[in-house]
């Protein structure tokens, strides 16, 4: 695990001082990404193969892509900011944040994409709409390690949100996330999140998940989560 990992940082190392948007050293490093501009942005799709991942996440990858050709399942785009329309839905809630600050508004983005390629959150997530569930492939680069040599719980944290919450839909905000570490999670590896939507209620979401090794033998983690639609009718802040 070491060697590959010592490799992996190796390639990580070579991309650095790339930043997004600067021209690229070879399109032939970066088959897969698709780039489009729109009002001077790129808008990257950050959810494909990049020369960082393993050997595991792109075999996984190829295998849900395969899945995906009868459309059973669907891979879901990821971009560092919203969708303006997202965004909009999503600022009628918080009308006195500060994102109402235009300035600040066209800075956010999306933590968990604002790494350099292999460093920070390596992921895609899957989606299966009938069965009301996703996988999420994630591989933990360098910089999320919490214990020498393993990932930090708040990263791990931090994807099982992302992967409960990719079983939900429209505007939500996580209320409650039970999470039980059950084993450490290695620097580098790469993990399987399977999350469900267990039960809907209302406004309430419930949902849960567990986080494997590749193997499945190994299991990581297991969450339960509460998402709650927002109401229109109320402000948040
Ligand atoms: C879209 C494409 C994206 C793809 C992925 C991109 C990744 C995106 C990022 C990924 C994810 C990032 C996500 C993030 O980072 S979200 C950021 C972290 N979360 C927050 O900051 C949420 C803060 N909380 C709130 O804003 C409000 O409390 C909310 C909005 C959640 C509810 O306030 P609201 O005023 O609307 O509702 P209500 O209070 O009338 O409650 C309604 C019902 O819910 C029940 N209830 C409420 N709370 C709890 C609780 N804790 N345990 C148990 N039950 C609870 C409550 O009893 C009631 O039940 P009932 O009486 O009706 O039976």
């Amino acid at each position: 695990m070491l060697r590959s990992c010592t490799a992996g940082l190796r390639s990580i190392w070579a991309l650095r001082g790339r930043r997004e948007g600067a021209p690229r050293l070879s399109m032939d490093l970066q088959p897969a990404r698709r780039l489009f501009s729109t009002e001077k942005v790129i808008h990257k799709d950050w959810a494909l193969p990049n020369p960082s991942w393993s050997k595991d996440l792109k075999l996984l990858f190829d295998q849900f892509m395969k899945k995906c050709e009868d459309g059973s399942w669907e891979r879901l785009p990821s971009y560092k900011r919203r969708s303006t329309q997202e965004s909009e839905d999503f600022k009628t809630y918080f009308l006195g944040s500060a994102l109402q600050t235009q300035s600040l508004w066209k800075k956010a983005q999306l933590f968990t994409r604002g790494f350099e390629d292999g460093l920070g959150f390596e992921y895609v997530i899957f989606k299966n709409n009938d069965e009301k569930r996703t996988v999420c492939l994630f591989q933990g680069g360098p910089y999320l390690q919490g214990v020498p040599g393993l990932l930090h719980g708040g990263a791990m944290a931090t994807m099982i949100d992302i992967a409960l919450g990719s079983c939900t839909g429209g505007a939500v905000m996580t209320a409650n996330l039970n999470i039980n570490f059950k084993r450490p999670v290695p620097l580098c590896s790469v993990v399987v999140i399977n999350s469900q939507l267990d039960k809907l209620e209302g406004r309430k979401l419930f949902l849960s998940c567990n986080v494997r090794s590749v193997d499945e033998k190994t299991l990581y983690s297991e969450a339960t989560g509460l998402f709650i639609k927002l109401d229109p009718e109320k402000s948040s802040t």
